[in-house]
């Protein structure tokens, strides 16, 4: 019989945390040998011999724990957010020194997010405008959320590769911040509410029709399943990963 795969949830006192330390808990071929939270130390990875990390903490704590780990060769499974380029470069370029080591990042682990991402990315070429906005409960960090700067980003691609020109605004006249923010020509709102946990619309808009794609993650079970996989994944998936769909069989 093949060992469990030895995991730490780093974050593990957070609401999805939490959960992903059940979700391991319970699965026969993982076992949960670390569960860390703000003020512990990063050495318990060691000493406990974590082959994954499951990092679920805070954008201004990921970079760090993703050194950390990547320097000690333990892979990596990643929901925290507040990704930009230069973090990718700057975690691109530890891992050129450490070529066996996985990281996946995964903007969204539901299934649901990742393919309202993809069907948003398919639509995106057929329609001339485009907004997205997304809801999340209130005690939120950033905005928008990974999951929508993401899949502005996909949709901004999309139209680039199609050769759709950058859709007009025509907006002279505005309070600063009523037209949202703006990720690669792609307008982005983002609404905190209490009550809510996570939730997307993806709007497109043509002559005489509109399109709105939407999902609803209404309990942090829905994120299990993705981020199961990504750690059952990641240790035969060196270098960095982003996005959980490299690991569905989507097309
Ligand atoms: N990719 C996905 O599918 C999902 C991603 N997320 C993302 O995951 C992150 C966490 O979300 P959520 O659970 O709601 O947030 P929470 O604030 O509930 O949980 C984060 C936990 O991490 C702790 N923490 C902070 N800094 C560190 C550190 N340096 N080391 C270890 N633990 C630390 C926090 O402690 P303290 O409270 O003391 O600050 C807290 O217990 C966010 O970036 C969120 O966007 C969330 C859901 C799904
Ligand atoms: O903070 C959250 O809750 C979530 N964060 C991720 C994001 O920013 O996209 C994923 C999901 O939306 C839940």
């Amino acid at each position: 019989m093949t060992a469990p795969l030895r995991v730490a949830v780093l974050g593990a006192k957070g609401r999805i945390g939490s959960e992903a330390c059940r979700a391991v808990e319970a699965a026969d071929d993982l076992e949960l040998v670390a569960a860390l939270d703000r003020d512990d130390k990063l050495d318990a990875l060691v000493e406990t011999g974590a082959q994954v990390a499951v990092d679920l903490t805070h954008p201004d704590a990921v970079m760090g724990n993703l050194e950390f780990c990547v320097s000690q060769g333990i892979h990596a499974v990643v929901g925290t957010t507040g990704w930009t380029e230069e973090r990718l470069a700057s975690l691109r370029g530890r891992l050129a020194a450490s070529p066996a080591t996985g990281v996946l990042i995964a903007p969204n682990f539901s299934i649901g997010a990742v393919l309202t991402m993809r069907f948003a990315e398919q639509a995106a070429r057929f329609f001339e405008s485009v907004e997205v906005v997304e809801l999340h409960h209130n005690r939120k960090a950033d905005a928008p959320s990974g999951t929508a700067t993401r899949t502005a980003q996909l949709i901004a691609a999309a139209r680039d590769r199609a050769g759709v020109a950058p859709q007009q605004d025509p907006t002279t006249h505005a309070l600063e911040g009523a037209r949202g923010a703006t990720v690669d020509g792609v307008p982005v709102h983002s609404i905190r509410l209490r009550g809510l946990l996570a939730h997307q619309e993806v709007l497109f808009g043509d002559l005489g029709e509109t399109l709105t794609i939407r999902h609803d993650s209404l309990h942090h079970s829905c994120f299990m399943p993705g981020i199961l996989l990504g750690v059952r994944r990641i240790p035969t998936a060196p270098g960095l990963t982003v996005g959980l769909e490299h690991f569905m069989d989507l097309d």
